[in-house]
């Protein structure tokens, strides 16, 4: 039941239903610091159902433990006031406590409970809150600073093949992006030219290399080779995931100084970037040192990092991050977005997320174009030089393609596959290899 209270001059409509479908989508073999990508990725889709029968849907990274916890808070949420978004959260955290860094993990990804499972309810009750008053969300944010948001391409060392071993698979007639989508890139004329079909197909104009997969002069040979096939007025970035040592990042920054726009997580942990941020010239970004407004306070006393890449999913939702944009605002950080393999439900929250953030000097990540599956009745996503339009209609301007999640459910069910784990899946193919927090 509702938490007795405060008084509101009219109840907003209120949670009746709760349906959580974990689905598995296509993945191509991506390679990054912590191994090798599943044929497929998981995602949980959550559609909220209010008692006068408006429907509103998010999505976040796919964990059976994520899904269970959420699904154990069904008693909690049911019966809550959609607008009441205050009074879930504390809801949420007195049932789950504060989470720690350590539950976070090691991984490139946030292993956390709660910040997913606030982040699942709070955008699909601003899906709702958007339906009831008739406004996008990016309105419910605080208004759009921009029509289109741009997104940088997002290239990553990869081995042949399109990802879904249970027959989506390769396509031995695919041209242009949808070729190169599942074309091996393991050295640096691989990269290119994977930038190239991408950057020709969604109209990008900045440039991420997912690292951390091999030593870092060929990962730095990449950069170059990047920086010299696309010229000086391209952005680019690198990403070794905190694989790298102290010295090696001093060592390999200085030399990309020249090229790079900002060297994202090259060390682990607050303190070495803070050292590595004082001996290059680079701005250093991060999505794995300052994870949580818990890191804040350290973060400004230690100088860890120029920009914070934020990730509605993992800092709680798009009202965090926008409550985290002016804490940047504040001590002078920069802010930009980070993602993860993804549908258009979450790249719609990001677009919304991208229009209402007061400033947007960075193109945002997306995993989008590695996609080729679709849970939005609209289909995929369009891009025009490199960004996305903003939705334009109530709440998040999606709608949910129930034959394409219950078909992606079935595939689910079918993959077995129940949390993300990069290192099994490289050991596949490279019997014996082990994830390490700190390699090179
Ligand atoms: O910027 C990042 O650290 C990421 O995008 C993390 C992701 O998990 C990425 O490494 C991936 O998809 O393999
Ligand atoms: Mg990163």
């Amino acid at each position: 039941m509702p938490s007795p209270a405060l008084s509101t001059a009219k109840a907003g409509p209120r949670i009746k239903e709760i349906h959580i479908t974990p689905i598995a989508i296509v993945d191509p073999p991506l390679l990054n610091a912590a191994g090798l990508h599943a044929p497929y990725a998981l995602r949980t889709v959550v559609e909220l159902v209010t008692d006068d029968n408006i429907s509103g849907i998010s999505e976040i990274p796919g964990n059976r433990a994520i899904d269970e916890a959420l699904a154990a808070s069904r008693p909690l949420l049911i019966g809550r006031d959609v607008f009441q978004l205050n009074d879930i959260r504390q809801v949420l955290e007195s049932n789950f406590g504060r989470e720690t860094a350590a539950e976070r993990g090691l991984t490139p990804w946030d292993q956390r409970k709660l910040v997913h499972i606030f982040s699942a309810i709070e955008v699909a009750c601003l899906d709702i809150i958007g339906k009831v008053v008739g406004r996008p969300v990016v309105d419910l944010l605080g208004g759009r600073m921009r029509d289109r948001v741009p997104f940088a391409a997002y290239l990553f060392y990869k081995y042949e093949g399109a990802g879904g071993e249970l027959g989506f698979g390769t396509d031995p007639e695919a041209a242009g992006w949808a070729a190169a989508r599942q074309a091996e890139a393991l050295d640096p004329a691989g990269i290119v030219a994977q930038a190239k079909a991408m950057c020709h197909e969604f109209g990008f104009q900045s440039i991420k290399l997912k690292g951390g997969v091999f030593e870092p002069q060929q990962e730095v040979d990449a950069m170059f080779a990047l920086y010299e096939a696309f010229g000086p007025d391209v952005p680019l970035r690198v990403d070794p995931n905190a694989l790298w040592t102290v010295e090696t990042a001093i060592r390999y920054g200085r030399m990309m100084e020249p090229i790079l726009e900002y060297l994202e997580d090259p060390v682990r942990g607050q303190a070495n970037m803070a050292e590595v941020r004082r001996a290059v010239k680079t701005p250093l970004a991060t999505n794995m040192c300052t994870t949580s407004f818990a890191d804040i306070p350290n973060s400004i006393v230690l100088g860890s990092e120029d920009i914070i890449l934020s990730d509605h999913h993992f800092w709680g939702g798009l009202r965090a991050s926008m409550t985290l944009a002016g804490i940047c605002e504040t001590f002078g950080r920069g802010l930009s977005m980070h993602s993860n393999s993804h549908l258009g439900i979450s790249l719609a929250a990001m677009v919304h997320l991208g229009a209402a953030l007061p400033q947007l000097p960075y193109a945002l990540d997306t995993h989008y174009p590695w996609q080729s599956d679709e849970i939005i009745t609209a289909g995929r996503f369009t891009f025009e030089d490199g960004a996305v339009a903003v939705p334009q209609e109530p709440g998040l301007g999606v709608e949910l393609d129930r034959q394409a999640l219950a078909n992606l459910h079935e595939c689910y069910l079918a993959c077995g596959l129940t949390k993300r784990d990069d290192e099994i899946e490289m050991q596949k193919k490279q019997p014996g290899w082990t994830f390490q927090a700190v390699r090179w």
